[in-house]
């Protein structure tokens, strides 16, 4: 079956094609700091850092009522460290995130072991949930979070070699970690995943896990096995929850997700005959999955926030940063298209 089926790659802009000017010295930059303990110590003293508080970004609001994560200056959160009683040595424990368009290293740190609402006054913003912070950062700020707190959970879950069962040690970039002896380095992981977006053509396919909020429809997802391609990972998902046979598969683009444990979300369209729409829904996996119209999916769009208690069910869809979201807001411009 996987023979015959059609795949297309669509062509995907590289993040350095958006701004070409210091892309290439922002990247060797950021490699070095991971190499070279000394200049990632000396990186952290003039860098920004992105507080946590047992993984929940923090997170300020804006003049305009809007929100961002709080990119503190290092030596202001040394100074907030040592005013909430801790030894300053917290600091090092800075995990490099990446470097900013105006050459700034980026670090995030959780202060998890000093009392939250404290730092929330010294910093005058509060930790948020990954999760809500989603729906209210902008589309450049949520990875950056994400990123960052899916390297603070990877460093709190790898403290012990998984073969000597020893204690493992960072660099200073916080990019590995290494057993004190066996000397296996470590790297951070992330578990690929599939998610497709099916269509017959005039409708597309959604579902729903029953852990999902109320009303809340996202693509089809799944993990990769072992050994598999990412088509086989995908005709193998849409078989198992929805009883279908996909006829042809069309890349769209990828992204890293925090959710449960760091996922490598692998975006993709795929279409299936008209003639073979009837859905046989594994109740163990989905709650439900629907065909939806256009009509339908774009009003789902529009919905802005989700509806409260008491409210209404209404369609609505996972956050704009989620590539579900992406791929619906594709195949809906695709569709009014070939309508119109
Ligand atoms: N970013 C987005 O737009 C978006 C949208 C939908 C789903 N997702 C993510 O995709 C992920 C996978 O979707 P799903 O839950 O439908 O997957 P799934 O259909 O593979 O089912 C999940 C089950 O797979 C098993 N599993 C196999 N390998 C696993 C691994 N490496 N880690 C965890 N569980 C594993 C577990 O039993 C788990 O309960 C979810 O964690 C979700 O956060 C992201
Ligand atoms: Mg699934």
């Amino acid at each position: 079956m996987l023979s015959s089926l059609r795949i297309l790659l669509s062509a995907t802009k590289c993040p350095a094609t958006r701004r070409c000017s210091g892309f290439v010295s922002r990247m060797r930059y950021v490699n070095r700091l991971k190499e070279d303990d000394a200049s990632c110590a000396a990186a952290l003293q003039n860098g920004r850092i992105f507080l946590f508080h047992r993984l929940s970004p923090l997170l300020q609001r804006t003049e305009r009522g809007t929100f961002r994560p709080a990119a503190l200056i290092s030596s202001d959160v040394q100074a907030i460290l040592e005013r909430l009683g801790s030894d300053g040595s917290l600091l090092r424990e800075s995990v490099l995130i990446n470097c900013s368009e105006q050459n700034q290293a980026q670090f995030c740190l959780d202060v998890g072991e000093l009392d939250q609402e404290a730092v929330e006054e010294e910093c005058e913003g509060n930790f948020v949930d990954l999760r809500k912070s989603f729906f209210l950062l902008s589309g450049a700020e949520a990875p950056l979070v994400a990123q960052g707190q899916a390297l603070l959970r990877w460093h709190q879950t790898s403290r012990f070699c998984s073969a000597t069962g020893q204690l493992t040690h960072r660099n200073q970039a916080g990019s590995q970690r290494v057993c004190s002896s066996s000397g296996t380095v470590y790297y951070p992981k992330m578990s690929p995943v599939v998610i497709v977006l099916v269509s017959d053509g005039k409708r597309c396919l959604l579902g729903r896990q029953s852990s999902f909020p109320r009303g809340m429809y996202s693509a089809l997802a799944g993990f990769c096995d072992m050994g598999e391609s990412l088509e086989e990972a995908l005709c193998r998902e849409v078989a198992e929850e929805v009883g279908l046979e996909v006829q042809s598969i069309s890349y769209s683009s990828s992204q890293h997700w925090p959710f449960p444990h760091s996922s490598f979300m692998l975006g993709c369209h795929a279409s299936v005959s008209p003639a073979d729409t009837q859905l046989d829904v594994d109740h163990t996996e989905l709650e439900d999955a629907r065909w939806f119209s256009l009509e339908e999916i774009s009003s789902a769009l529009q919905v802005k926030t989700p509806p409260r208690r008491g409210e209404p069910p209404v369609l609505w869809l996972p956050p704009k940063h989620a590539i579900a979201n992406r791929l619906i807001t594709e195949w809906a411009v695709r569709q009014r298209e070939s309508e119109s």
